[in-house]
């Protein structure tokens, strides 16, 4: 299990393991560094054509509203056993883990609600593999919610052998919170604009809300084409999705500028990995409504398996306070957490901490900066193979954390402590840890039942390590190394 971001939630990036990631980058800054780039040459050119472009745009939208309404399943041709040429497998990834495609794959002939699109060329980078990006609508995922993927063919191909595009139910836990009244709402908040409220008590460790992505785009895509080609195929993405889905989208909250598109999924994106660590930009149309604070009372998960999003509470949150997520890494210092938060999201920062006297924050400051040393210490100390030492700052950190009021959720916190005294050897915390883990997912668990899947497969391990052992010690057989 990677441990390097597993340890300490910050809201900002947090990885509870491979296929559980969160990162919230804002994609402002990409289209700011790009609009940078392009010279003055291509603003003049892109001037003269704009009036043609504008015709056209409009044109291609309401063929799109329409397509949206009259289109019917695209089938990729079913293939049975025999051999893919590369140009179907641009425009029908077939399941596979990471492109390898599985043999058993090829009779599973995918559908898509439209024709994919594909843009890239012919050249190939280092790897031999040409650099190739398409659109794959589905509007039939997770009970007509619908999802537009702008990404790689391997990436998809990923996705489908995963099962993440087909419609599994979720866990039974998220099942049975799912069930429950819903816990927020979606309100006015001064200053704020929209935000999430709580309707009830909502306990620490409690998924708070669970949304899907209505769209995904890879950074891969967003870095190399050009701005109006990537706003093309992002609208295009988006019409492409259910009117229903469609309708969020455009009212959510939109930056001002030149582009409504850039406007409104500049502001209203997180960013996920998927596949081996690809970022990708991705819309929740519900999660979106959530306001930052830099001393936040939820932070969320993203299941690749799933494709979902879940949203977590921090410690327990009362009815009627605000639901809030850190935008920002919540170790940066508060004049730096400002500052991105005005450059990047547009927004003078009004949270308690921001408001806070320099008396207040002085504390606060000092035990982030202690929560940022630990942290790098532990993953050195890792590093190097002094585990015991990365066990003792593994403790020392959740003392600061829960000072200030930003402790890790127990399962995820007691895996790396499971994780970590296995490395030192020691089984019997290694197991204590374990148990308390399983317990936590059990007791809360996610959207995702794999978590608790792999701590009770871990805890097994364990429990048979330490069976070998015993029986090592008491034959005076040699011990394990661990
Ligand atoms: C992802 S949206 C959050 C939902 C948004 N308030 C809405 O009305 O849909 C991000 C935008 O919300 C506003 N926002 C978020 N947190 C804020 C805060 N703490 N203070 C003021 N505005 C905030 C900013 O305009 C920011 O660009």
């Amino acid at each position: 299990m990677a441990l390097d971001t597993l340890l300490f939630p910050s809201g900002h990036y947090y990885h509870i393991g491979p296929d559980f990631e969160l990162l919230t980058i804002n994609i402002n800054q990409l289209f700011i560094s790009q609009r940078k780039a392009a010279d003055m040459m291509h603003r003049i050119l892109l001037l003269a054509v704009s009036l043609l472009f504008c015709l056209s745009f409009a044109l291609k939208d309401a063929a799109a509203r329409s397509h949206a309404q009259q289109q019917k399943s695209w089938q990729c041709p079913r293939r049975s056993g025999t051999r893919i040429d590369e140009s179907s497998i641009r425009t029908c990834p077939l399941p596979g883990q990471l492109g390898i495609v599985d043999e058993e794959g090829y009779s599973d002939a995918v559908s898509w609600s439209f024709s994919p699109r594909c843009i890239g060329d012919r050249v190939k980078n280092e790897s031999g593999v040409p650099w190739i990006e398409c659109l794959f609508s589905d509007s039939n995922f997770r009970n007509g919610h619908g999802i537009s993927l702008v990404t790689s063919p391997t990436i998809t191909s990923h996705l489908l052998g995963l099962g993440a595009l087909e419609d599994r139910p979720h866990s039974a836990v998220a099942q049975e919170a799912a069930k429950g009244i819903l816990s927020y709402e979606i309100v006015n908040v001064k200053g704020k604009g929209k935000g999430v409220v709580a309707k009830r008590l909502i306990r620490r460790g409690e998924i708070v809300m669970i949304d899907i992505p209505a769209i995904l785009v890879g950074t891969g895509f967003l870095g190399q084409v050009r701005p109006h080609h990537r706003r093309r195929m992002v609208k295009q993405a988006i019409n492409q999705l259910p009117e229903r889905t469609r309708n969020k989208i455009y009212k959510l909250s939109s930056a001002t500028g030149e582009y409504l598109i850039d406007g409104i999924f500049g502001q209203n994106s997180n960013s996920v990995l998927l596949g081996d660590g690809q970022i990708h930009i991705g819309m929740f149309t519900e999660a979106a409504r959530i306001n930052h604070s830099c001393r936040p009372n939820a932070y969320f998960r993203f299941s690749e398996r799933m494709l979902a999003m879940e949203v977590v509470a921090y410690h327990n949150i009362e009815a009627g306070e605000e639901i809030e997520m850190s935008y920002v890494p919540i170790t940066e210092t508060r004049e730096d957490r400002r500052k991105y938060l005005k450059e990047n999201w547009g927004f003078d920062c009004t949270c308690e901490l921001c408001r806070a006297t320099d008396l207040e924050i002085g504390d606060s400051e000092s035990r982030r900066r202690r929560m940022k040393e630990l942290k790098e210490s532990v993953l050195y100390a890792r590093k190097e193979g002094f585990f015991q030492d990365a066990v003792n700052m593994a403790e020392e950190w959740l003392m600061f954390s829960e000072w200030e009021r930003l402790p890790p959720l127990m399962p995820e916190y007691y895996d790396t402590l499971t994780e970590l005294y296995l490395l030192n050897g020691d089984i019997f915390n290694a197991t204590r840890y374990g148990r308390m883990a399983l317990d936590g997912w059990a007791k809360f668990g996610s959207v995702d039942d794999e978590f608790l899947e792999r701590s009770r497969i871990g805890l097994l391990n364990l429990s048979e390590r330490s069976k070998t052992r015993r029986l090592y010690s008491s034959g005076g057989g040699p011990r394990e190394k661990f």
